[in-house]
């Protein structure tokens, strides 16, 4: 953009970029307060973590108060790509000293970060309310510029992709979260449709990513053996009947024992978990 051109706030911007930032808060807070949630954190397990637990994520919330909506209001200002990079790489540094250096929500500024601008540039551009599909869809206009974006070839995710020749995060958000779009958005308004609770729609929504995503940190922390295994407890869980079958709490504590003793953690899920709460949460804003 011309720098001379400024970026013009205005009221219905900052009221709407304000609104899209509590929910994507919100959508991280319903997800670390889901309980029963195999090898991750909740406010009552810390599952397969040695260094960090519900005050830790409460901590990094905080710390990403102001981001969600910093996005929201550049991509309504029509800002480019860069700026919203930039806007997570400071998220990303608030989050660690807010941790103590821990990874608590670095994917999550990510994906949320994306959609949520998705869904803010949807909304300014044609005073509608967008679907969740049409919010996912929205990030594809990023795509190339996702692409040509500076990568660590190190981190734990691209270690993982490279190895493992799988698709990860950023291919998601280049193709517009299609496992969003076709499976848990989907799978998360049937199961409200159908009745069930927060927490039961939200355990079982995870359920069903678990047993389809090639969670990165799956890979990272259990190799392809790992992760095959966690999607086969997944499968199990759903076939059963998953959130709709009686007894399912116990079947999930049992998932979520095992999940902890072999030391896996599907953060990636987790993370796309508070994704579909926050595309469902924003066609009622
Ligand atoms: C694009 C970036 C995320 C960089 O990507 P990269 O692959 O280099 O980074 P990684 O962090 O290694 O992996 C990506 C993180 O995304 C989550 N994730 C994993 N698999 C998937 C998937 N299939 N689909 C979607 N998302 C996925 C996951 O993040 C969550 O897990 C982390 C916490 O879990 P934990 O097990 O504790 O992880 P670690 O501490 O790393 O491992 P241990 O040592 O404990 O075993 C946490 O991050 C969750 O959010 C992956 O970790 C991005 O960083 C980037 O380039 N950012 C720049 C800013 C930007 O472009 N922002 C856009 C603004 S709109
Ligand atoms: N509740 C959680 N536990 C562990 N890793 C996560 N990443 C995102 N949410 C998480």
């Amino acid at each position: 953009m011309n720098p001379i051109v400024r970026s013009v706030s205005t009221p219905r911007v900052d009221v709407d970029s304000a609104r899209m930032g509590r929910l994507a808060i919100a959508s991280l807070h319903a997800e670390l307060a889901c309980d029963l949630k195999p090898g991750l954190v909740t406010p009552f397990d810390t599952g397969s973590h040695d260094d960090m637990d519900a005050g830790t994520f409460l901590r990094s919330l905080f710390a990403l108060r102001h981001y969600f909506r910093a996005v929201a209001s550049a991509s309504a200002r029509g800002d480019g790509f860069e700026v919203l990079r930039q806007h997570g790489i400071a998220a990303e540094t608030a989050m660690l000293r807010a941790t103590g250096g821990v990874n608590t929500h670095r994917g999550a500024i990510f994906s949320l970060g994306l959609l949520v601008a998705s869904a803010s540039a949807y909304r300014q551009s044609s005073s509608t309310t967008p679907t969740g599909e049409q919010v996912c869809e929205g990030v594809r206009q990023w795509a190339h510029a996702l692409g040509a974006a500076p990568l660590d070839p190190h981190s734990p995710g691209q270690r993982a992709r490279i190895r493992h020749d799988v698709a990860g995060v950023r291919e998601q958000a280049a193709a517009g979260y299609p496992v969003l779009r076709t499976l848990a958005l989907p799978t998360l308004r049937h199961a409200i449709a159908a009745g069930l609770s927060r927490e039961a729609a939200l355990c079982h929504t995870l359920m069903h990513l678990v047993a389809h995503v090639d969670d990165l940190n799956l890979l990272h922390r259990g190799g392809a053996e790992g992760l095959h295994w966690a999607r086969e407890q997944a499968t199990g869980f759903i076939d059963g009947g998953g959130a709709f079958a009686p007894g399912w709490r116990a079947r999930l504590q049992t998932i979520c024992n095992a999940f902890a003793a072999r030391r896996l953690s599907p953060g990636g899920s987790a993370d796309l978990l508070a994704c579909s709460w926050f595309l469902l949460q924003q066609e009622r804003a």
